[in-house]
């Protein structure tokens, strides 16, 4: 193996008789100064029978063919192969020409791969090129490969890959990027199930309801145990179940924030009249209370003014109104008070109805109760993983109101420990912040029409976060759609296979993928990554491990049909096998409308000819009864086996 020419200052080729080489394999660059490491990141084999070979990736030109023939080469007459190596570290001077090249060992990429620290580090998976490595015992067998189309899990090789939470305090935030099926929600669970083994508290948005961990994803011991370690550590909330937004806790704006959330078509008249009727203190009912009473006042608004000449000449109109009933009197007294004070301000009866649409929406559905965060705050100050499942529209409304809540109270424990006056703030817990399809969360805005209320708090997070002990782990498919100040924020960034252009060429803008990896992306199988980390000052392909849990959903929608129609009508069997018993063993066409009754009445429920015939063909198929075709009545003979 011999280096043949040199791209760019950390950029050469090398070229090879014995073998082809292998996407990002590491190799060792034999410099008289000092060894230097390279990784492959482009190969091409070139063979003079064949000239198209030498097409290829573009490695060959006139430079490189000469070095070639002075090197000894005959790239007429030889098959050989062909690289291009990147250095794995900043150069000092270039590569020279010429110089031997071998693979690297173990001992060559240790430190290039491994944190110092391991203990307190994610294990993430494997770094790929490195399979066939010599590896110390501690490294043996740390991470598993999952193959789905055996549902199994087996020992992977190569170098585990770990990334360091510690250094999230240099580099904070982590994305997860990966077109539909690529793996990103499989990654998500192994980065959670790492945060969970190692007590971290966080908070993890689960819209899609998959996010828990009580089943191993491989009946092997090493999945049992690791799934039990993992139980206690975790808890899942449900909003409006064991969580809510907590109307008392809510500032005017962010009611308006969450009326604009809740229902589309939000206008400035409604949001004079939220903003209007709100008064410090109230609750949810008082407040609904006001806007009712104003709605429905407005309605009758010639009764109204009536009703206030005749205050403003020093009569009661209540007791004219109802001059028996002191309960009707009470309440028409507070129509006409709240009537008093809003009837000047422009409010229409429409938009007060509007405005009551929405916070009737808010309190019937489960977004607004009485719980707030509080469970939440509790299990995070335990170091638990909280894990919020909710409908995906209500969660995206809950989480912009629980981040602020929970941030807030993170920053102000840390800023009154930094500038306080000496008063105590109760201790809150650093934390990370997890959530799928982050693209609706914190989207990247789009013209006037632009509302999501969460981004602010978001990209607060992103750019301050670090300086609370604040961490964001964000997945999208689209990363082109996620706002472009997050992006950025996101020091880590785990990229599965991604195919659209729009969403390839963010890539490219926001991280250090080079051309040749942005190119392999589309084709990544999935689970297969590239890690880009400012921890790690460079990018890494990595095999994602197995996680040791699997999702509640992870079944094949196929399979689990096939399990359904076969359970389909298994009931029927003992009522059917009475049946046959008491009828000589045999079913045809002429017993069929008795069979099925025997079977509603001993059943004592509707079944159908349709299921009663589906059910005769499995049972006849799996052997308990024989099906011959009956050329006496037509149809077919059922006879029971055995
Ligand atoms: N690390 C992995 N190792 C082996 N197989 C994997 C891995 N990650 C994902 N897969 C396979 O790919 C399938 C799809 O993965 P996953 O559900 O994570 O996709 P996704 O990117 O989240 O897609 P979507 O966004 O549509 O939900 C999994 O069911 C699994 O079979």
């Amino acid at each position: 193996m011999r280096l043949i020419g040199i791209t760019d200052q950390h950029r050469a080729k090398v070229a090879t008789r014995e073998r082809p080489f292998r996407l990002s394999e590491f190799l060792v660059v034999e410099e008289e100064a000092a060894p230097v490491l390279v990784e492959v990141v482009a190969t091409q084999a070139v063979n003079p029978l064949l000239p198209d070979t030498g097409r290829g990736p573009g490695l060959i030109d006139e430079a490189t063919l000469g070095t070639l023939q002075a090197l000894g080469y005959n790239p007429q007459g030889e098959t050989f192969y062909l690289a291009e190596v990147r250095a794995t570290a900043e150069l000092s001077c270039p590569l020279s020409v010429g110089a031997r090249v071998r693979p690297a060992s173990f001992a060559d990429v240790r430190e290039l791969l491994l944190p110092r620290e391991t203990a307190n580090a994610a294990l993430l998976g494997v770094v790929r090129g490195t399979e066939g490595y010599a590896l110390p015992p501690e490294l043996q067998n740390r991470v598993f490969r999952y193959f789905p189309e055996e549902d199994c899990a087996r020992p992977a090789e190569g170098v585990p890959f770990f990334l360091a939470w510690p250094e999230l305090s240099r580099y904070p935030h982590i994305g997860i990027f990966g077109g539909s099926g690529s793996g990103k929600s499989f990654a998500l669970r192994v980065l959670v199930e790492e945060l969970i083994a190692q007590g971290l508290p966080a908070v993890v948005f689960d819209p899609h309801f998959e996010l828990s961990f009580e089943q191993a994803l491989a009946l092997e011991p090493v999945f049992m145990e690791r799934t039990a370690a993992l139980s206690g550590r975790w808890r899942i909330f449900t909003l409006g179940r064991n969580v809510s937004v907590r109307f008392e806790d809510l500032t005017v704006g962010d009611l308006v924030t969450l009326f604009r959330a809740v229902m589309d078509g939000w206008t400035e008249q409604m949001e004079h009249c939220a903003r209007l009727l709100w008064r410090q203190g109230d609750s949810a009912e008082t407040y609904r209370r006001r806007l009712w009473l104003l709605a429905d006042t407005l309605a009758q608004r010639n009764r109204y003014e009536r009703a206030v000449e005749a205050l403003e000449r020093g009569e009661d109109p209540a007791a004219r109104f109802f001059p028996e009933d002191p309960a009707r009197q009470e309440e028409f007294r507070e129509k006409l008070n709240v009537y008093r004070d809003y009837r000047d301000s422009g409010i229409a009866e429409a938009t007060a109805h509007a405005v009551l649409r929405r916070l009737n929406y808010l309190l019937q559905g489960n977004l607004v109760g009485s719980q707030g965060t509080e469970v939440i705050e509790e299990a995070l100050k335990q170091g638990q993983t909280c894990i919020v499942r909710g409908d995906a529209r209500n969660l995206c409304v809950f989480a912009t109101y629980a981040i602020r809540k929970l941030f807030g109270l993170r920053r102000r424990y840390r800023d009154n420990l930094q500038y306080g006056d000496g008063r105590s703030v109760p201790y809150f817990p650093p934390f990370f912040l997890v959530t799928d399809e982050a693209h609706v969360l914190a989207p990247k805005p789009k013209g006037e029409k632009d509302f999501a209320p969460a981004r602010a708090v978001i990209r607060e997070i992103a750019q301050e976060g670090r300086k609370y002990g604040v961490f964001l782990i964000l997945a999208t498919q689209r990363p082109a759609l996620l706002d472009d100040t997050v992006n950025a924020q996101l020091n880590t960034k785990i990229i599965l296979r991604t195919v659209r252009a729009q969403d390839l060429d963010t890539i490219s803008r926001e991280t250090d993928l080079g051309p040749h990896e942005v190119a392999r992306l589309p084709y990544l199988s999935s689970g297969n990554a590239f890690v880009s980390s400012a921890i790690l000052g460079r990018t890494v392909p990595v095999a994602v491990r197995a996680s040791w849990t699997r999702s509640p959903h992870a079944e094949d929608p196929f399979a689990e049909w096939r399990r359904h129609l076969s359970a389909c009508g298994e009931d029927l069997w003992p009522a059917v096998r009475a049946f046959l018993d008491a009828n000589r063993g045999y079913l045809t066409e002429v017993d069929f409308a008795a069979c099925l009754n025997h079977c509603q009445q001993s059943l004592n429920r509707r079944v159908t000819e349709a299921e009663l015939r589906g059910a005769l063909e499995r049972w006849a198929a799996d052997g308990r009864l024989e099906a011959r075709p009956n050329r006496a009545f037509g149809g077919m003979r059922y006879v029971l086996r055995g």
